[in-house]
């Protein structure tokens, strides 16, 4: 269920960073189509050698990423093994990973914000409807393909990536990293990774796009992490008191009661409204 690309018709170029096992380049595939040469950038997503056991999983991901097609879902091209390397081939987002991009521009409009949870929303409800679970949802694994231009009223416009290596592969310390997006349930089962735990994942990750993409519990070491779920607490939430609630809502630590996500989408589009007036306000409170 993969296209398979040969090994030397890709290209190296710089290092791009590390998730957990993997490591990420930009690079070229060459394709010869009717006679002629192209050349597309990729992302070239790299197993590493110590953790090949984990190929399964890690080319799990990739599948699910390239059985279904949506606009807001990173295009997977496909897979290339040869000797000890895994690789995963895919587009090349433009602007890259949304955590350093918030980190880097600071100052985002509230609207540009409620956009992209909106797509995030979009995409997660395109999953929820094919009964399919990501199981890593975070800002991280949020990928610009437009920055957007406020003046310019352009909207910005994300790519859901690939999950990576199932949770249930990763050890304990790996998982305990996760917290506070990985759902507190997941860490006691977590074979039982369900449609309720991306919910959970999309208040963490709301809560990173409203703080300038900070991470949050940064800095807690893991048993902080593992204690801030064993006493029940939540995020700091925002002054928003909408936005706040439904943060709250989706990091309900009983699954049943996290928001669909059509509740998801309708809140959205209401802070959206109340959002964008309450902005104006403000503006023609500084003239
Ligand atoms: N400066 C810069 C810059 C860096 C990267 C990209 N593009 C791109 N395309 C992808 N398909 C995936 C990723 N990517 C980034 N971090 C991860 C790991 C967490 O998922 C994946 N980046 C564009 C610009």
């Amino acid at each position: 269920q993969f296209h398979m690309i040969k090994y030397e018709d890709l290209r190296w170029c710089e290092s791009l960073g590390q998730g957990s096992f993997t490591r990420i380049f930009k690079g070229s595939k060459i394709d010869i189509r009717d006679g002629e040469r192209h050349v597309t950038d990729v992302l070239l997503k790299e197993l590493d050698a110590n953790h090949k056991n984990c190929w399964e999983s890690f080319f799990e991901a990739a599948s699910l990423m390239s059985q279904i097609s949506h606009k807001h879902l990173l295009l997977v091209y496909g897979i290339s093994v040869h000797r000890s390397k895994n690789v995963m081939v895919q587009e090349f987002v433009k602007f890259g990973a949304l955590d350093l991009f918030l980190k880097r521009e600071g100052s985002v409009s509230v609207s540009w914000k409620l956009d992209v949870a909106k797509q995030l929303a979009s995409v997660l409800n395109f999953l929820e409807e094919k009964n399919i679970t990501h199981g890593n949802i975070c800002a991280k694994n949020l990928l610009l393909a437009r920055e957007g231009d406020a003046s310019q009223g352009s909207s910005p416009f994300i790519k859901l990536s690939d999950p990576g290596i199932n949770v249930t592969m990763l050890g304990r310390d790996v998982v305990l990293d996760r917290i506070p997006w990985v759902a507190p349930e997941v860490l006691e089962a977590p074979e039982r990774l369900e449609l309720e735990c991306d919910k959970w994942s999309f208040g963490a990750t709301l809560w990173e796009i409203f703080n300038g993409g900070q991470a949050p519990l940064q800095g807690l070491d893991l048993e902080r992490k593992l204690q801030f779920y064993e006493t029940y607490k939540q995020l700091p939430s925002s002054e928003w008191t909408e936005l706040a609630d439904l943060i709250s809502q989706c990091m309900n630590y009983q699954p049943a009661f996290r928001p669909s996500c059509r509740s998801i989408i309708r809140q959205l589009n209401s802070l959206i409204t109340s959002g964008t007036s309450r902005e104006l306000i403000a503006v023609k409170k500084l003239q």
